[in-house]
Formats: C-alpha cells, structure tokens, sequence
C-alpha cells in the first residue's frame, strides 16, 4: 500500500477524480515544453480544485527565483518538486527562498546514479526516485519509461520518497512490492495521449497502488 501522487494534472474535473480517487498528492506542471504544462495563471484557477488534504506540488526544471516568485505569487503550493539539474546546493537555496518542502527528482539507470540519492537526501526534504531521461530527450521526466527497479531493493532511505518512472495500472502493485516505496508517482501511465488524463487510468491506478 503506498500513497499515489498524479501529475501534470490540467482540468478541475480531473483533479476531483484524482482526489476523489485517493491521491495523496496532485502535481502541476510550470515546464512550457511539457505536453502538460499550465502556466501559473491557469494553475491559480486548478489549484480552488485541490480538496484540503490533498498536497498541492509545483514541478519546475531548473527554476530561477524570478520565476518561482512569479508562480507562487500566483499558486498556492505545498510541495516544491525540482526536476532538472539542480544541485544539492541549489535545492537548499530554493527550500530557503520559498520556505516550502522540496522535492528533488533524482534519475536512475544503472547502480553509478544511486550516490546521488544520499548526496539530494541530506537537503532534500523528499526524493523522487524516477527513470533517468534518455540522451537529448525533450523531457526531464514525464516520459513513461521504467527503470530497473532492483536498483533498489534493500536500500536504507534517509527520509521519504516516490518511485516513478514507467508506472502503470498494471505494474505498479509490482514495482511497491519489489522496491517498499512508501510512495509512487504517475504521469504517463495514466494517460489516454500525452497531456491528457483519463479518469478510469486515475481509478485504476489508485486502486491498484492502495
Ligand atoms: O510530466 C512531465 O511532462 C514532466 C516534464 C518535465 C519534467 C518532469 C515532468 N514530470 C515529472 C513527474 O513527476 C512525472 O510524474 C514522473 O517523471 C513520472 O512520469 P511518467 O513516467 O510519465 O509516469
């Protein structure tokens, strides 16, 4: 059993489904070349959505103050989620500009990338553990790929975190078994074409991570 947390959400009836569904989290996209992206305009009018209990998470790659500043002028949040090369020393600063708990996604592909999860795990007040994006990708994350989730079977965690990467209906009851994420975390797989959530995936895959 693991909380869920459903990102790149763009519709209010969506976010109710989601919530309805029991995520735990709902994640709004601030990265324009993402096919779920919302500007913070449009989040301001999602977020009056998001049930009271329900953490709200602002994703952002490689965020300079000005623009978190403008976002969150905007949208209220509750979870700060880093997902491009932000350093370690990069997650403390925006943890002390925004006073909010981050997030640092952290990308596997084979046992060199697991140094990196102490490293972001002494600042970050939560890792996301997700597939580490091919080569010259488009996307930092939200590309439906899996990685090996052996990579972490056994593992001592410094504090809390996600699995994603590639989860599915299917294989997400799988990948909590195998890893003992307290947590998963899902885009794609829940996703009829990119960018557009379906509502039955949402049921699916909560119930199936519950
Ligand atoms: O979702 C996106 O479009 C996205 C774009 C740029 C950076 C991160 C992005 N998503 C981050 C997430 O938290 C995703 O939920 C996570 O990478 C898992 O995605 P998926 O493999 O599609 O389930």
């Amino acid at each position: 059993m693991a909380q869920v947390k459903i990102c790149g959400l763009r519709r209010p009836d969506h976010i109710v489904t989601a919530a309805e569904s029991g995520a735990r989290f709902v994640g709004f996209v601030f990265f324009p070349k993402s096919p779920r992206a919302v500007s913070a305009e449009e989040a301001a009018l999602l977020i009056p959505h998001v049930p009271v209990g329900v953490a709200r998470v602002g994703l952002f790659v490689n965020p300079d103050d000005a623009f978190l500043d403008h976002t969150l002028g905007h949208v209220p949040l509750d979870i700060i989620q880093l997902h491009g090369s932000e350093d370690p020393g990069r997650v403390a600063a925006v943890k002390a500009l925004t006073g909010l708990p981050v997030m640092k996604a952290v990308g596997l592909a084979g046992p060199d990338d697991l140094a990196a999860l102490t490293d972001y795990g002494l600042v970050a007040d939560m890792l996301l553990v997700d597939a580490k994006p091919s080569k010259g990708g488009d996307l930092p994350g939200g590309n439906g790929l899996p990685f090996d989730w052996r990579l972490l079977v056994g593992r001592t965690w410094l504090g809390p975190w996600m699995l994603a990467g590639g989860l599915t209906p299917q294989n997400v009851a799988e990948a909590i078994r195998l890893t003992g994420a307290p947590a998963v975390d899902v885009s794609s797989g829940v996703e009829i074409e990119p960018g557009e959530k379906d509502e039955g995936l949402m049921r699916a895959f909560v119930a199936a991570a519950s």
